[in-house]
């Protein structure tokens, strides 16, 4: 049995530059991966099936399931004849702008490379993970990145400075594809991908903070106000930067501070039953 963690993301910045033919979005992101995992473990299966086994009720157990998809886009590529059972310990909250499922499918793809002696590099991985979704090049590499393309192309970024991030998750789902069909481009103002680059190559903790934006969060705010409000009470609890990530609706706020952590964690606690405390991990530390 081999065992894979599979870390969430937040969206440092997330702009949308337009729309493409194919009726995705071409992205600008900083995406880095958080101290906030789904375990997963893989074990050979007698037939040649793929089984999911899913600790958390509103994550499927069938071909639905990105890692199941994972499995499979292996199995069928390169010819294999054997099955996985494949458990998932669900800790990030699903549907909510932290990639869980991408991670998840992006640990199956890492863990099969392992357990099926396939030798395929990362880059390979991450290309094949392309497939599956948007957000699962990023997860298969980790640490921190500029995705662009429709989130698939990849350049590797120096870690954030050293902090703490609270996330907070309003119990609403969001779908992401209403999210950006949502979108009205000429309206919007962009975040500063470039400033954000910079704060991360100098390790500039206020500037990373002045640099964080995300082009989807006023859209996903219009819909779903409770996410604005939130965004208001972190920052009022002592947050030095706070952020919609994703499309959405887990609101992150980065405190360099640990003595504030208990403030802000506890108070958004009294009204938001989701929320976390955790570090940034920052690094790059998957080997494929
Ligand atoms: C918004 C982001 C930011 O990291 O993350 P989440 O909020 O999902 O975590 C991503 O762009 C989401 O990536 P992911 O969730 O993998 O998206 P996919 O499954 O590939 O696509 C779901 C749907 O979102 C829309 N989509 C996605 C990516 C993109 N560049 N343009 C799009 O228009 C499309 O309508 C697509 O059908
Ligand atoms: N392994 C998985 N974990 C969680 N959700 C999954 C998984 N596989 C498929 N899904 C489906 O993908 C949808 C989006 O899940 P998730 O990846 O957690 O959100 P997001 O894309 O917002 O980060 C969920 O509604 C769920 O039904």
């Amino acid at each position: 049995m081999l065992y894979e963690k599979a870390p969430a993301k937040i969206n440092l910045t997330l702009d949308v530059l337009h729309k493409r033919s194919d009726g995705f979005h071409e992205v600008e992101m900083i995406m880095t991966t958080v101290d906030l995992a789904d375990r997963i473990w893989l074990r050979p299966a007698e037939s040649g099936n793929i089984i999911i086994k899913a600790s958390e009720r509103f994550v499927p157990n069938d071909r639905k399931n990105l890692a199941y998809q994972a499995a499979e886009l292996l199995q069928q590529r390169y010819g294999i004849q054997k099955g996985v059972e494949i458990t998932l310990e669900k800790s990030i909250p699903v549907a909510a702008g932290l990639a869980g499922g991408s991670s998840d499918a992006a640990a199956t793809l890492r863990g099969l490379n392992r357990l099926w002696n396939l030798g395929l590099s990362a880059d390979k991985l991450a290309e094949l993970g392309a497939i599956i979704g948007s957000d699962v090049s990023f997860c298969v590499h980790g640490g921190t990145a500029l995705a662009t393309g429709r989130g698939e192309k990849i350049q590797s970024l120096p870690a954030p400075p050293n902090c703490w991030v609270i996330l907070a998750k309003p119990p609403i789902s969001v779908s992401t594809a209403d999210i950006y069909g949502n979108l009205r481009l000429s309206k919007m103002d962009h975040p500063d991908t470039a400033s954000m680059m910079n704060a991360l190559r100098q390790g500039d903790y206020d500037k990373m903070c002045a640099s964080v934006g995300n082009i989807l969060e006023p859209v996903t705010m219009s819909i779903h106000p409770q996410v604005a409000v939130l965004k208001e009470q972190m920052k009022k609890f002592g947050a030095d930067a706070v952020l919609m990530s994703g499309s959405g609706p887990t609101v992150f706020g980065l405190v360099k501070h640990e003595s504030r952590v208990p403030r802000i964690y506890n108070g958004l606690k009294g009204f938001c039953s989701e929320v976390y405390a955790v570090r940034m991990i920052g690094e790059r530390h998957f080997l494929a």
